[in-house]
């Protein structure tokens, strides 16, 4: 009997700790005692990339018995963040990572590194205190580019948001991640405790940089002098983290309780590949990463420009264009030969060259691999997802590629015109005259920018949030409209054809 047959035979078993000794042979689970587990590290952003990388390697770790004091508190800071804490703490914080390889060969394994979850809506003080406990030695996040609440113009904290105006206030109850982390580091220095690390693992430049510009300028609108204290004694170490996860799928649910018979209310699927290079700063002591395949190095900048400017960044050169081409997944857009040489192009002619050089990395090897693990068909990675919050993504992982050739007279033709795709998209229809669900936290202004371009073709790039000053730049501007007319003229796929012949001559 084959995997399918066996699982299919039979009831799925719903996930928990008092049940997963009993799922089939084939379902990898927990071979040490979670009980003896206590959590060190408390994690903001239980989605899926975190549960399918960090909580992954540290359930390495406990595999091989290296990290017992190590295991995850993952914490919802948001009202939304309900639904997840109420299925992982009904699975006793166990969730099942479905890998999918390019031949179709699945491996589930339950993961057990989440020990403890909380919902900071509920009882905000609760998580206050866990960060005050001197147990918590690590506060790691993965709450997305925009959660950093950083002002597109000016590059610092943006005081304004509402959230943080709230959490800003003498004596409020906190609501956002920065409330909680600064309560619980001040609550440790007035203790006279060491602070903990706070491990930022989302894909901004500078991630640890970011993390701690924000938060010290939180808190010294606070207390300058906690803010001074942090910046003395807190580590926030950069990283650069790598696994394409898509959102979990109705069909994933289903499969999964089909071939392997495991009743999971939300698993994580993803690629096979992983890849975490990490700074090796941490205040209050680390698990040892090393041991699970994370590279620790001494200046992890390199690594992340080259995953930002090569595998971001080509994901919004595939996602608008692939988008209006009429795809709907980025594997269907990398298995298309034109798409390809556009993203060879871009990653070759116009990432790379900016980028510095990477120990150890071969830069072509690095490129054509990135389309191979793209064209993953099994992975079904929506271009909705990557054509999501393009306002936090195009001005952190392109803008900076466009103007660094501009400064060196470099290409820029198809950069210009994956900014131009996105000015398409956000018009809100695609190419057969269907809507298109733009999902941007400024949503309202991109669309109101898009809607003006009939009559201002520079109407989307006056945006100098997002753009900075690239629409007083003629050689940038005049490429850009050209890109503009064409895909509406042309649309997208006889775009593309016409710049393959443009950026060879
Ligand atoms: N999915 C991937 O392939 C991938 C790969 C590498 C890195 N990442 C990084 O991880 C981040 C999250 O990706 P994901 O796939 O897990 O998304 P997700 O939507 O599954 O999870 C994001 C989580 O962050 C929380 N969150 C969002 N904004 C927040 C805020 N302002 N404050 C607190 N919590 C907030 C959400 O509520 C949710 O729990 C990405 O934005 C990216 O920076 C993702
Ligand atoms: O998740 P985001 O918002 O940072 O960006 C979308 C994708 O480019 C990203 O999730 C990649 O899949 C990921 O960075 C691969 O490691």
């Amino acid at each position: 009997m084959t995997t399918s047959d066996a699982a299919a035979s039979s009831t799925p078993i719903p996930l928990s700790q008092s049940t997963y000794a009993a799922l089939p042979p084939e379902v990898g689970r927990p071979g040490y005692d979670r009980a003896k587990v206590t959590a060190s590290i408390v994690h903001f952003g239980v989605g899926g990339f975190h549960r399918a990388h960090q909580a992954m390697y540290v359930d390495r770790l406990l595999e091989d018995g290296l990290a017992l004091d190590w295991g995850i508190c993952g914490v919802g800071a948001l009202p939304q963040d309900r639904r997840i804490v109420d299925t992982l703490s009904a699975q006793d914080g166990l969730y099942t990572l479905v890998v999918k390889h390019p031949d179709g060969h699945r491996e589930a394994r339950v993961v057990g590194s989440i020990v403890e979850m909380m919902f900071a809506p509920d009882d905000p003080q609760a998580v206050v205190d866990r960060l005050a406990d001197p147990r918590t030695r690590i506060v790691s996040l993965t709450i997305t580019e925009g959660g950093y609440v950083v002002n597109q113009v000016t590059g610092e904290f943006d005081a304004d948001d509402p959230a943080i105006r709230a959490d800003l206030e003498e004596g409020a109850v906190p609501r956002t991640v920065f409330g909680y982390v600064v309560a619980g580091l001040a609550a440790r220095r007035a203790a006279g405790e060491a602070p903990f690390t706070v491990m930022s693992c989302d894909n901004l430049p500078g991630n640890g940089d970011v993390a701690r510009r924000m938060m010290t300028a939180f808190a010294r609108l606070k207390d300058p002098s906690l803010a001074d204290w942090m910046d003395e004694h807190v580590s926030f170490p950069n990283c650069m983290v790598d696994r394409i996860t898509p959102v979990t799928a109705q069909e994933d649910i289903h499969r999964l309780a089909d071939e392997f018979g495991v009743a999971d209310g939300w698993p994580v699927v993803c690629e096979p590949f992983t890849q975490w290079v990490l700074e090796d700063h941490f205040t209050d002591g680390r698990p040892p990463f090393e041991q699970a395949g994370v590279q620790l190095v001494d200046d992890v900048v390199p690594y992340e420009l080259m995953k930002l400017r090569l595998l971001n960044a080509s994901h919004q050169a595939l996602c608008y264009l692939g988008y209006l081409a009429g795809y709907r997944y980025a594997h269907e857009v990398c298995q298309d030969p034109l798409f390809v040489d556009f993203l060879l192009g871009y990653m070759e002619h116009e990432g790379s060259p900016t980028l510095p050089e990477v120990p150890g990395v071969d830069l072509d090897a690095y490129r054509h691999e990135l389309i191979e693990r793209f064209a993953n068909p099994e992975v079904r990675d929506t271009l909705a997802r990557l054509c999501a919050e393009s306002s936090d993504r195009i001005p952190k992982w392109l803008v900076p590629v466009i103007n660094r050739n501009l400064e060196t007279d470099g290409e820029i033709d198809r950069s210009a015109l994956v900014v131009a795709a996105w000015a398409r998209y956000a018009e809100g229809t695609d190419e057969q005259g269907e809507p298109i669900e733009v999902v941007d936290r400024i949503k309202d202004r991109v669309m109101a920018a898009a809607a003006r371009q009939g009559e201002d073709p520079l109407a989307f790039l006056r945006d100098r949030d997002l753009f900075g000053g690239l629409v007083d730049d003629e050689r940038f501007t005049t490429v850009f409209t050209d890109a503009l007319s064409a895909l509406h003229q042309k649309g997208a796929r006889e775009t593309l054809q016409s710049w393959s012949t443009r950026v060879t001559t």
